[in-house]
This record gives C-alpha cells, sequence and structure tokens, in this order.
C-alpha cells in the first residue's frame, strides 16, 4: 500500500498531501470516474476532491458506499472535499447546497467545504444562469464575506471539518481575515510549473492556509483547449529532465509541486496512471532541478473563467499580482 503523508491544517486537522481529482473535463464521460475513485481506493487513495459542478458526486458517492461496504476503507479513513457552486453563494443557500452535496456522495459530513470562486452568479438551481446561449452569464453581488459567515455555520453545524477557499486572490484573502471568526484551512487553486503560484504560497503560508494544486499536469484535457495553446505537459524541458530520473512528465509536474509542499489533486481515470501518479514519494528531485522547474514559470494560467472578469470579485484581474 502507498503511504502519502498528511499536511498539517491550521486547525490541527490534516489534509492528504495527494489526492484524487474527479473533474471529468469531456461530457458524457461522467460514469468513468466511479471506477477511478474505486481503483484509487484499491491503490491507496484516500483524498477526493469532488465538487457539484462536477456532476457525479452521486457516483463517487456509490463507488464509496461500495468500498465502505466491502470493507476496504471506513469512512475516517478518507478525505472527502467538496465545492459550493456560484449559483449557491448566497448565505442562506449555502447549508442547503451542502446538505444536496451530502445526500449525493451518501456522506453525514464532508471533511472539506471550498467556496468555488469568489464571484456569484443568479441564485437558483441553474449551474449556469443565462438568458439565452448567446447572452452573457447572469452575475449576482453576493458578497464572499457574507458566504464566508455560512460556511462558518455548517462547519459548526458539524456538516464539514473544515472550511476553505479556491481561486481566491491575495487582497481577497486579508479582506476575509478581517472578517472571519474560522481561518479558511485551504486556499485550492491552478498550480503547475508554468503557474507554480510561489507568492501565493508564501502569502498563503504565512496566514496558515495551505495551498492544493489543482490542474498539476496542467489540464490536458480541458474543453476549452485551442490547438497551439502552450502545454506544460508536453514541455522538452520537462520531458528532458524525465529522462534523467527515469520518469514520465506527469510524474516530474506531480513530485514538482509535492516538494513545493501543497497538496496535489490530479485527476486520472486509468488504473495504470493511477498507480504512476501516487508513487511519487518514491523519489526526490535535486534541488538543481527544482530551481530549473521554477524558471519555467509563466504566468500559464488555463483555467481562467473569462466569463467573469468584469464582476468586482473577479480575482485574476491585471491590477491585482498574486
Ligand atoms: N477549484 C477549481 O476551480 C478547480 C479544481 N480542479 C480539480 O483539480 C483536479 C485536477 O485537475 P484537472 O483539470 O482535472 O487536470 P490534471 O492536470 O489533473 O490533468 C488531468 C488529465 O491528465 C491525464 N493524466 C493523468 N495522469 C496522467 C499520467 N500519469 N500520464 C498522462 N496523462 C495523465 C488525465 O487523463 P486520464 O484520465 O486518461 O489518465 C486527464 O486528461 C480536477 O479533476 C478537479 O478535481 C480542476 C480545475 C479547477
Ligand atoms: O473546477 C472547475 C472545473 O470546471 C468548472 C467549469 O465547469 C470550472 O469553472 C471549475 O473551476
Amino acid at each position: 500500500m502507498v503511504h502519502v503523508p498528511n499536511i498539517k491544517l491550521n486547525n490541527n486537522l490534516t489534509i492528504p498531501a495527494f489526492g484524487l481529482g474527479t473533474w471529468q473535463g469531456p461530457p458524457g464521460k461522467e460514469a468513468e470516474v466511479g471506477l477511478a475513485v474505486k481503483d484509487a481506493i484499491d491503490i491507496g487513495y484516500r483524498h477526493f476532491d469532488c465538487a457539484h459542478v462536477y456532476g457525479n458526486e452521486d457516483i463517487i458517492g456509490e463507488a464509496i458506499k461500495e468500498k465502505i461496504k466491502e470493507g476496504v476503507v471506513k469512512r475516517e479513513d478518507l478525505f472527502i472535499t467538496s465545492k459550493l457552486w456560484v449559483n449557491y453563494n448566497r448565505p442562506d443557500l449555502v447549508e442547503p447546497a451542502l446538505r444536496a452535496t451530502l445526500k449525493r456522495l451518501q456522506l453525514d459530513y464532508l471533511d472539506l467545504y471550498l467556496i468555488h470562486w469568489p464571484f456569484a452568479v443568479k441564485a437558483g438551481d441553474n449551474l449556469f444562469p443565462s438568458n439565452s446561449k448567446t447572452d452573457p452569464t447572469i452575475f449576482s453581488n453576493v458578497d464572499y464575506i457574507d458566504t464566508w459567515k455560512a460556511m462558518e455555520d455548517v462547519q459548526r453545524k458539524g456538516l464539514t471539518k473544515s472550511i476553505g477557499i479556491s481561486n481566491f486572490n491575495s487582497k481577497q484573502i486579508d479582506r476575509l481575515l478581517k472578517h472571519a471568526t474560522i481561518v479558511p484551512v485551504i486556499n485550492q487553486v491552478e498550480c503547475h510549473a508554468y503557474l507554480n503560484q510561489k507568492k501565493l504560497r508564501k502569502f498563503c503560508g504565512e496566514r496558515g492556509i495551505i495551498l492544493t494544486a489543482y490542474s498539476p499536469l496542467g489540464s490536458p484535457a480541458r474543453p476549452w483547449q485551442k490547438p497551439g495553446d502552450p502545454s506544460v505537459f508536453n514541455d522538452d524541458k520537462i520531458r528532458e529532465i524525465a529522462q534523467k530520473y527515469g520518469k514520465t512528465s506527469a510524474e516530474i509536474l506531480l513530485r514538482y509541486i509535492v516538494q513545493l509542499g501543497d497538496s496535489v489533486i490530479p485527476k486520472s481515470s486509468n488504473k495504470e496512471r493511477l498507480k504512476q501518479n501516487i508513487e511519487v514519494f518514491n523519489f526526490e528531485l535535486l534541488p538543481e532541478d527544482m530551481e530549473f522547474l521554477d524558471t519555467l514559470d509563466c504566468n500559464g494560467r488555463i483555467c481562467s473563467f473569462d466569463n467573469a472578469k468584469d464582476h468586482p470579485h473577479y480575482p485574476f484581474s491585471p491590477d491585482v499580482e498574486f
């Protein structure tokens, strides 16, 4: 069984440094995730990153239930994250949204619940509200501070062990901390060799917040990819380092994040790749290779949610450095 180290959170709980991403990019592939979760549990994965918007919490819930029933794991061995989608950021919708997630996952509590994005869209059950196919998204002006207060309430009620944020920038975190009673344990952000988040990691670390790195392989199957987009996954320089260690590019990219100290959540639905990915704890990159990988940073963000760029709580405006 693979041994995955834990990272200590600011509330003295821990998060496994490695987990499985469950966002299935291409539509129609939702069912694959059930098999992937079951394979992953057999391999030794204990940390699963879910979200309402991924549309597969029910399938993941079934897979987890099956593995608990088989006696392979107990609920308390698992670390399950989910995220509040932006149509439920209004404070009175947070608890019902979390309860619906728990129902789909067939769980009594989450280990971690995250605000998925700091901006909100029109409240209601439509995840992507717009007036027509060509119209832009209908946004709302819910303040993430008010959402956070409701997140604190659901933690107090025991519906989740910890709460955190995702896609928040440094200014938003500072503002949140001025109003928060509970400090977020995690900021889940895009992080890979083209966007290594050095400044945000330091900033969050000084405030007791750990980063979880999403799209650590550069999300090579993301639906909005265009031909010619830069690809960290296919970078020749990473391939060269991989050859030097007798590893794959994926292993080098994942080991890089692990050595930066984040929790990392690559997605795979392939049993061999699930095994390969979690074995990044059995080798180490030399300091000179870490330094070289640092030089590849080029602010290469791929998950930028451009639709929301004019929203006052959009996190990636050019006027905010990190
Ligand atoms: N908070 C947020 O806003 C966001 C969170 N996330 C979370 O982060 C997770 C990971 O990010 P994601 O965007 O999915 O992308 P990743 O960077 O994890 O890349 C996943 C892709 O890489 C392929 N892959 C995985 N392992 C290997 C390997 N060893 N060799 C070759 N190819 C490999 C997978 O294909 P295959 O399945 O065929 O192996 C899949 O197509 C998501 O699933 C989600 O849980 C992601 C985006 C935004
Ligand atoms: O986690 C994510 C992946 O999918 C979503 C869209 O469908 C993204 O917006 C999001 O941040």
